[in-house]
């Protein structure tokens, strides 16, 4: 399988330190399919810089060729340096495509860190287990790592160089095999080392391995670290150089020796380490560390699934979410760059088309007009299963060593702490712990304190148990105003009580305490008011039927465009029908809710469904789309308003229901914030209501609305011409999606009174349904059909009643035309069948056009008439999304 996966150009510009910082437009070119790579893939973006680099290094500034003609190390911004761990190695397809991203990175000089294959030292390690305690399958489990590298090789290697690698393989399994105690360190790097350079060599490139062993010099300063010994490193390498002139270099990662010659390791994230102590020896123009993740998430996509891959970190905030547990490379690793500004690139092996995080002094991304692209916070951590200790009491303020005092009982057993909070009262001190280590803390200090304590200096000695951190980390943070106010209005009004609260003054973070079973909540409500936009709509479709499934369509393809363009991001929270409801925590695949639907959907609750949509916190605003014709649901729009939850609808019960609660819903909405948008409960997609509301409110008065308001019954006398039959238009306008879920309520004059009602109160009239004198088109005996479908059936039996209807119109050269009236002066309203004068404005219509025609005291003369298609599923589903937008306009999208 091959596939290629362009780096997509990127519209930003990066800046590193004081230089331009920008992609080389190289990297966009189109690779080759390699013969072994499932992938094609483009050599990896270098970026250019210039970044600052301390005098007292004048190498940087010293050619290549200079310096070894001078005995000295290659150093300077020619090297590129990579490193590639485990699972990037872990079979020889991805050695392949390792060695091809080395071949394509066209740099003059490169260095590549490799790590073990995957596994392998889990595997020695394993062996090493299994042979102290005397199990003797350590032979099968050493068979094992040969098979792997024995068959990897074979796969990729041939002829001189597969028989050169695998003598090596047997004679290492040989020796491993008599001392096995010592092996585990650092075989499986000298094993990838050597097959990655054999592969890169065959594709005719100068590679060559270094063992690390012979170069790298660290002194162990405990049993989980050691600290690098440049200078003797450097002499190292100058000899390994040299020795070795390849411009291609696979070096071991994660071993050492010590200044005895004694092999070692770099202990934990060594390889990374390796490949930061190479960029500083060779200051190097960058590093990149591939991995399996696209790069550094602003929090824990398990635990917030709306995290986004961070373009750009600086150090120290790479520090700050390293230390708060998020996947970054360990402080240590960044130190050796840091010295020298050598950005480090974190990317995708498995995902080239990702640009990955950039990792440099100060980073700053901006658009074209120099303005900041990226939140003044850039990532979210937590750290779990804390406990505060809260020292307290009136005798601790302006006492001098209080402090010192508590924090030296601390040290005394062993205690972390992870942060400090004192107010400046003095008369707390409250600090963090982890939990396994509160007990021993609360105990030493109430021996420490006895006294104090009993002398009621200090009240008390309190344990917070069960308690997180989390931590907000982003170096704008200190020169944005507000960030913490949005923090804190963030966490309150998702219910979360802060228990503690720290701010270093140099503010790369603002850390807060809040209970271990409220963190994940607080850390979705926190990451989504920075990360989300402010019109980023959770939304409820209710009623999938013609309406809701045209709307989730059209929602579908329309969705990217608006978040891309106008920075609204909506989101199908649930979707539920009279039966079944599909409810998802993020937001519903639109492109195939459907399937989901039938496997995962479950019993349909209103309730449920609501609390779903509205119940999370993370997503600023809430709408309700009713595409039903149901009153019940209706009849729930107050308490939804009520709740701040904004209702949009095509359905026309609540506004044609019972006029007390028509009232106290239009009374309810002009006092709340939250909005309620119906357009196409008139006319469809046709701007009726709006328009309506903006004559009244810009101070003109409603005299007359009169007009064809039903895109069904004008259908069906467009068409009902000739020899057609009457039930045979009737189920061709059901067809088109014209009708009511009932046609008889089309055919009865009902809807359109229900358009007449709206019209009426909307112009200010107190009007009931039943003051609506309505000329009803079912036949007697079909009113009491049990169901569309059976009256639909029944029809043609009275085709012959209407024929004779039209007939007599149109021996009179007239048309039948169904209308609604609303008389605005004499406070009524009626819905009839009358006839037309050929010529008439409402002879003209063709297929379901409504027309409607206001007449004010503007238009007094004229009136103001609106027309076009009045029913059918896409021009109602598109009115039902123009209101989505307008709601989305009201909440502050641009426009
Ligand atoms: N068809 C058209 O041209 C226009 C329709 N409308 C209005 O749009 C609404 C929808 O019409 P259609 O999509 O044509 O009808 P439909 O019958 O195709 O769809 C209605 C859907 O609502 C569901 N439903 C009914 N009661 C429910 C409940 N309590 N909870 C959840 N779901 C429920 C039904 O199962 C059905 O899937 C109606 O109110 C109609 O008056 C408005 C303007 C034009
Ligand atoms: N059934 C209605 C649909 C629009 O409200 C109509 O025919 O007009
Ligand atoms: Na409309």
């Amino acid at each position: 399988m091959a596939f290629s996966a362009p780096v997509s150009p990127s519209p930003y510009s990066y800046k590193c330190n004081s230089g331009a910082f920008t992609r080389d437009a190289s990297s966009n070119r189109k690779a080759k399919v390699s013969p072994f790579s499932f992938l094609s893939f483009q050599r990896p973006p270098i970026y250019n810089f210039t970044s600052h680099v301390p005098s007292s290094y004048p190498s940087a500034d010293v050619s290549v060729d200079e310096s070894l003609e001078r005995g000295q190390l290659p150093k300077g911004h020619t090297w590129s340096i990579h490193k590639f761990g485990g699972t990037c190695v872990g079979n020889s397809q991805r050695i392949g495509n390792v060695a091809e991203i080395v071949i394509k990175d066209d740099s003059e000089r490169k260095l590549v860190v490799v790590s073990a294959m995957s596994k392998v030292t889990d595997m020695m390690y394993d062996l090493v287990d299994k042979a102290q305690s005397r199990d003797d399958s350590y032979v099968s489990a050493l068979e094992t790592v040969l098979e792997k590298h024995k068959s990897t090789a074979i796969d990729l290697l041939d002829g001189d160089e597969l028989a050169s690698f695998l003598s090596r393989l047997h004679y290492d399994i040989n020796n491993l095999k008599a001392m096995l105690r010592a092996i585990y360190i650092g075989h499986g790097e000298l094993w990838s080392a050597h097959m990655l350079s054999s592969v890169i060599r065959k594709s005719g490139v100068d590679c060559t391995w270094m063992d690390t062993r012979s170069v790298l010099i660290v002194n162990p300063v405990s049993s989980t670290q050691v600290d690098p010994d440049y200078l003797e490193s450097e002499k190292g390498l100058e000899k390994w150089f040299s020795e070795n002139s390849s411009k291609t270099i696979v070096a071991t990662g994660f071993i050492a020796s010590t200044p005895q010659n004694i092999p070692t390791t770099l202990k934990r994230d060594g390889s990374d380490f390796s490949a930061a102590i190479m960029a500083a020896l060779l200051r190097a123009r960058q590093i990149t560390i591939w991995t399996d993740v696209d790069g550094v998430y602003s929090a824990d996509p398990r635990k917030v699934s709306e995290a986004v891959i961070l373009k750009t970190l600086s150090y120290q905030e790479a520090w700050e979410m390293s230390y708060f547990g998020a996947n970054v490379l360990h402080p240590r690793t960044m130190i050796p760059v840091m010295q020298y500004d050598i950005p480090i690139v974190i990317r995708n092996i498995f995902n080239l088309s990702a640009p990955g995080t950039i990792i440099c002094r100060h980073s700053v991304i901006e658009n074209e007009d120099g303005q900041s692209l990226e939140s003044p916070v850039k990532g979210f951590a937590t750290i779990d299963n804390l406990a505060l200790v809260n020292v307290e009491g009136t005798g601790m303020a302006g006492v001098p060593g209080t402090a010192s005092a508590i924090f030296g009982v601390v040290k005394d057993v062993r205690a972390n702490v992870i942060m400090i909070s004192q107010a400046s009262s003095e008369h707390s001190v409250c600090f963090a712990v982890p939990e396994k280590e509160v007990k021993a803390v609360a105990d030493a200090l109430e021996a420490r304190f006895q006294q104090a304590l009993g002398a009621g200096r200090l009240s008390q000695v309190a344990i917070i148990p069960n308690c997180s951190i989390l931590a907000a980390v982003g170096q704008k943070m200190a020169s944005t105003a507000g960030v913490s106010a949005t923090l804190f209005s963030a966490l309150a009004k998702a219910n979360i009580n802060v228990r503690a609260i720290a701010q270093g003054c140099s503010e790369y973070n603002i850390t807060v305490v809040v209970k271990r079973e409220e963190c994940v909540k607080a850390l979705r409500a926190v990451h989504s008011r920075f990360y989300l936009s402010r019109t980023t709509i959770a939304m409820g479709i209710i009623g999938p039927g013609l309406i809701g499934s045209t709307l989730l369509d059209q929602l579908r393809d329309q969705a990217a465009v608006l978040k891309e363009k106008f920075n609204i991001d909506l989101r199908v929270m649930g979707i539920t029908g009279s039966r079944t409801m599909l409810l998802n925590e993020t937001s519903i695949d639109l492109s195939r809710w459907k399937e989901v639907q039938k496997d995962k959907g479950e019993k349909a609750d209103l309730r449920k469904f609501v609390q779903h949509v509205h119940g999370n916190h993370f997503i600023p605003n809430t709408v309700l789309v009713d595409c039903t014709a149901d009153s019940e649901v209706a009849s729930h729009y107050y308490d939804w308003l009520r709740q701040g939850i904004h209702v949009i609808t095509p359905n026309k019960k609540a506004n044609s229901g019972p006029l007390e609660q028509y009232l106290k819903l239009r009374a309810l909405q002009r006092q709340s914030y939250a909005h309620y948008f119906y357009e196409t409960t008139v006319g469809a997609g046709l701007p009726v209501i709006t328009t309506l509301q903006s004559v009244l409110e810009t101070g003109d008065k409603i005299l007359r609305v009169e007009g064809i308001f039903s895109g069904t019954l004008s259908f069906i006398f467009n068409n009902f011409i000739g020899a057609r039959a009457f039930s045979d238009v009737v189920r061709e306008a059901k067809e088109a999606g014209y009708t009511e879920p009932d046609p008889r309520d089309d055919l009865s004059g009902a809807d359109v009174a229900r358009k007449v009602i709206i019209l009426a109160r909307e112009s200010g009239l107190k009007l009931e349904l039943s003051d609506i004198p309505v000329e009803n088109l079912v036949p007697g005996p079909l009113r009491a059909s049990a169901s569309g479908e059976e009256f639909l059936q029944q029809l043609p039996q009275f085709d012959q009643l209407m024929a004779e209807k039209q007939q007599d119109a149109s021996e009179a050269g007239e048309v039948l035309r169904y209308v609604g009236v609303v008389d605005v002066v004499n406070q009524s309203g009626a819905v009839e069948l009358r006839w037309y004068k050929k010529d008439h404005p409402f002879a003209q219509l063709s297929g379901s056009d409504n027309i409607i025609a206001f007449t004010t005291e503007r238009y007094a003369k004229q009136p103001l008439i609106v027309r076009g298609p009045g029913a059918g599923a896409e021009v109602t589903a598109g009115g039902v999304f123009s209101d989505i937008l307008r709601l989305a306009s009201y909440l502050g999208a641009p426009s």
